[in-house]
């Protein structure tokens, strides 16, 4: 048999590391079973493989059956079931294992294996002259170790399998006359590996009659055996757990009198199982071991049991754990940690049946003097004489009005600069924006700019056509211009609501209201009343009388006084609560906007909110918070830059290319728009949010910030505010003059091939002296460096009376007859250029290097 069939071999003690069992075990299963086998080095057949797996799938059905026979038993009985089968097993290891020892004291071995192959071993373990009970002996000191886990990690399960089917190509015959040929390097290092042997240690092994021969490969020093054994002793660390039981399952000291025929029934131990155990996620055989108060052995039988092969390191997913722990007749209380002091990212997902309509959360947006003010006010006093009576008016950053039976709740900031800095700061707050329009001036810029937040925030926009009881009002005009925004009304075949207004005279007031129920119905807006709080910041002061105050939108759930909170990085326990009718509130359900006392410190508008158990833990939280804020504002920027656009286009966070456009003209903001929107790259298209002409304001950086976008300026430089603003929030502005290279730069960004930006060095010169031409090599000019230095990587240009007559790369560079990497000024070299001869003497040879320079 050559050496590497050998290797190919399939042996004891390997297919009984891929089961994290002992070469013992495996060897009394297989004697149980008739199969021949000799010892650890035995190898295993494909047909004794084949009958092992069928005796543990029989173990397993044997517990499986049993369970059955106890259906309706509480767990706790099932796994006492189950224990016993396992014990069963155990015992009969036992008997087996005295069985073996005893034969083996007394020189007998079930087949002796070839007298040359105790020799090549005794050999291979050193030329020691030991005996071979004492090597194995020794051999088992040398007990687990990170190796011989790491080994069997190393190996994937059922790995033997494919050995075993190497081995039925090859040859089959003589396997069991000559066990101990080859063994290949890994039995070399365990004669090289030096043997620790702890006296009282191998005295404990003899006591207990292991034979862990299974670690002769493993070369490493063990900790275990320094440590003297005590039966019940349960282990620092797994492995040791490992140990301790394997000593138990073989009956341990107490086994001494009944050593060979008779197993004695194993010690009593006591039963210190938890009732219940807190699972956080997946966690090895071995933690999990650890936590049920097991040994890793008798873990890795019961999943055995359950038909899973696992090693002690191997990752149990939280419902095999679920299951295991059932079979241990232990409790388990599953408590996966969210992020909680991230906890606006974490998105809770409710049973559709828990979900109850709320009302929507309007914002007005429009422009300048268009009356979102007036409309804002019109409302509230509307609703406060035909709706609830009494209360003061309270400005609380939102108020609800009721219409029809229904709550619509109005943001009071009109203005889409606060909108989108609420969006921008991860706020999304809104369900319908109402775009004002006076209908004497029609479109202007905010109105626009107005239109291109609503629709970055994918809001749905109705259209209040305002002042129309002015004599110069033309609704239709302003429907006309707005259907170049794509907002056209229903009539004209759109799908845009407009309503005509009159926010002075408290005209449409009541239509507008109902249009907004209407596109609330349409959408759907629900939330879970019946679960903790979570919300928005409005807004936040700190009031001489009752300190920090916040205004908060409930978004989900119910917001009760009492509770513990958190708002961005402050914390607190709802003191009072109060509506915006100044009424005193015990709850607040979902999209209220109320005013609450209680906070230690002010938060921010647009912070998140939300409701925790108890004080100790908000402020645990928002102390991370807190931390994390400033890590992250130390941290680097995630905006959107062309530089790093292709990263983000290739790792697929970015499917649309946010841009902003400002240019000089009208023509200019167009043909930007027209040119850009073809370019698509890799599925990646250009999506222009805003464009507009004029220069760029804050408002236009506040949008690219709350879309991830870049913006491009025309003919056209950011004020100083926006200047500032772009450079704190690291958007990417971008100033052009010419519209090729705002395409050419867009896409090349795209593409990923932004090219670096390249500057030319010129690093020295040197005058030509003399020429020398020589066959094959071609003209070499001898010159003296002048300045600077020439260097052999660098490019040159030949100058003649000032003009360049060639620009090419140096081909050599030479001191004398040696190549040099470089020659500096004052002395002289030998310079040939790449394919060009044609120098003479008097020429100038300069030198230069390109250099990319930082964009
Ligand atoms: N005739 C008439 N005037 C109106 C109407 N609505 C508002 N106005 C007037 O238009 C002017 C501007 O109204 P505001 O409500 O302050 O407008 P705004 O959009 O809130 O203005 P900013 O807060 O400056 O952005 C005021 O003088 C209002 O009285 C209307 O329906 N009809």
């Amino acid at each position: 048999m050559s050496k590497q069939e050998n290797k190919e071999k399939l042996r004891v003690y390997e297919y009984a590391k891929s089961l994290n069992m002992s070469s013992k075990e495996i060897i009394t299963i297989l004697k149980r079973l008739d199969i021949p086998v000799n010892n650890h080095m035995s190898v295993m057949e494909n047909d004794a493989v084949a009958r092992v797996e069928q005796f543990f799938k029989d173990i397993k059905n044997n517990a499986a059956a049993k369970r059955e026979g106890g259906a309706g038993a509480p767990v706790l009985t099932q796994s006492i079931a189950k224990e016993a089968t396992v014990n069963h097993f155990t015992q009969s290891l036992q008997v087996e294992a005295g069985t073996l020892e005893g034969n083996r004291r007394e020189g007998v071995r079930p087949e002796q294996p070839k007298r040359q192959d105790n020799h090549v071993r005794q050999n291979r373990d050193g030329g020691q002259g030991q005996s071979k009970n004492q090597q194995e002996k020794q051999v088992s000191m040398n007990k687990p170790t990170q190796n011989n886990t790491k080994e069997t990690q190393n190996r994937p399960q059922g790995g033997h399998d494919s050995r075993r089917n190497q081995q039925s190509t090859g040859s089959q015959q003589g396997q069991h006359k000559a066990p101990h040929q080859g063994g290949g390097q890994r039995q070399q290092t365990s004669s090289a590996r030096p043997n620790p042997v702890q006296t009282n240690n191998i005295a404990a092994k003899a006591n207990t009659a292991v034979v862990d021969t299974e670690d002769i490969e493993t070369p490493v020093k063990s900790k275990a055996p320094k440590k003297p054994f005590k039966p019940n002793q349960r282990g620092n660390d797994d492995n040791n757990a490992r140990i301790n039981n394997n000593f138990k399952n073989r009956g341990g000291k107490n086994n001494r009198g009944g050593r060979g025929q008779q197993a004695q029934p194993p010690r009593e131990k006591i039963d210190n199982t938890p009732k219940k155990i807190i699972v956080r996620g997946t966690m090895t055989v071995g933690e999990t071991a650890k936590l049920l108060h097991k040994d890793a052995s008798e873990v890795i039988k019961k999943l055995i049991s359950m038909g899973v092969m696992a090693t002690i390191n191997q990752e149990l997913d939280i419902d095999t754990i679920l299951l295991l722990a059932a079979e241990f007749g232990v409790e388990v209380e599953v408590k996966i940690p969210v992020e909680e002091d991230r906890f606006e990212t974490v998105e809770e997902v409710d049973n559709e049946a828990d979900l109850k309509e709320r009302p929507p959360v309007v914002t007005i947006m429009g422009h300048v003097d268009h009356g979102k003010t007036t409309l804002l006010d019109a409302i509230r006093s509307t609703n406060v004489t035909s709706g609830e009576a009494g209360g003061i008016t309270q400005h609380i950053g939102a108020y609800q009005v009721e219409i029809n039976n229904k709550k619509i709740t109005f943001l009071d900031t009109p203005g889409h600069e606060a909108f989108t800095l609420m969006r921008a700061r991860g706020a999304q707050i809104t369900d319908i924006t109402i775009i004002v329009v006076a209908a004497d001036d029609g479109v202007m810029p905010q109105t626009v700019e107005a239109i291109s937040h609503a629709k970055a925030a994918g809001v749905p926009i109705i259209v209040a056509v305002n002042k129309i009881d002015k004599p110069d009002a033309d609704p239709d005009r302003v429907k006309q211009e707005l259907t170049e925004y794509e907002l056209v009304p229903e009539e004209w075949g759109g799908d845009t609501i407009f309503v005509n207004v009159s926010a002075k005279q408290r005209m449409g007031l009541e239509e507008l209201l109902e249009m907004i129920l209407l596109v609330a119905e349409v959408n759907e807006f629900k939330a879970n009343p019946n679960k903790r709080a979570r919300g928005t910041v409005i807004e936040a002061e700190l009031d001489k009388g009752r300190g920090p105050v916040a205004r908060v939108l409930v978004q989900h759930g119910t917001l009760k006084v009492g509770d513990a909170f958190v708002a961005g990085n402050c914390f607190g326990r709802v003191r009072a609560m109060v509506n915006d009718k100044g009424r005193r509130l015990k709850e607040a359900g979902p999209s209220t906007p109320v005013e609450i006392t209680g906070l230690t410190e002010v938060p921010q508008a647009g912070d998140p909110f939300m409701v925790f158990e108890d004080e100790r833990k908000a402020r645990s939280i928002a102390e991370k918070r807190a931390i994390t804020q400033r890590q992250s504002e130390l941290g680097s920027n995630t905006r959107v830059t062309l530089d790093d656009l292709f990263k983000h286009i290739k790792e697929g966070e970015i499917k649309d290319l946010n841009v902003i456009i400002k240019a000089d003209v009208q023509g200019s903001v167009e043909a930007l728009k027209g040119s850009l929107e073809k370019i698509e790259v890799e599925g990646v298209r250009v999506k222009i949010i805003h464009s507009g002409v004029g220069a760029i304001t804050e408002s236009d950086i506040i949008l690219a910030t709350a879309s991830n976008a870049i913006v491009i300026g025309f003919n056209v430089r950011p004020d100083n505010q926006a200047k500032a603003t772009a450079e704190q929030e690291k958007v990417d502005v971008r100033l052009h003059r010419v519209i090729y290279n705002v395409i050419e730069e867009i896409e090349q960004a795209m593409k990923g091939m932004l090219d670096p930006v390249y500057k030319e060095n010129v690093i020295g010169h040197a005058e030509v002296r003399n020429t020398f031409k020589i066959s094959k090599v071609g003209t070499i000019a001898g010159c003296m460096v002048t300045s600077g230095k020439i260097t052999r990587t660098a490019e040159a240009r030949l100058i003649r009376n000032g003009i360049v007559i060639y620009e090419g790369k140096i081909d050599t560079l030479k001191r004398f007859k040696d190549d040099a990497k470089e020659v500096a000024q004052g002395y002289e070299c030998g310079i040939t250029l790449e394919n060009y001869n044609d120098i003479k003497e008097g020429d100038v040879i300069e030198a230069f290097v390109m250099e990319t320079v930082e964009r």
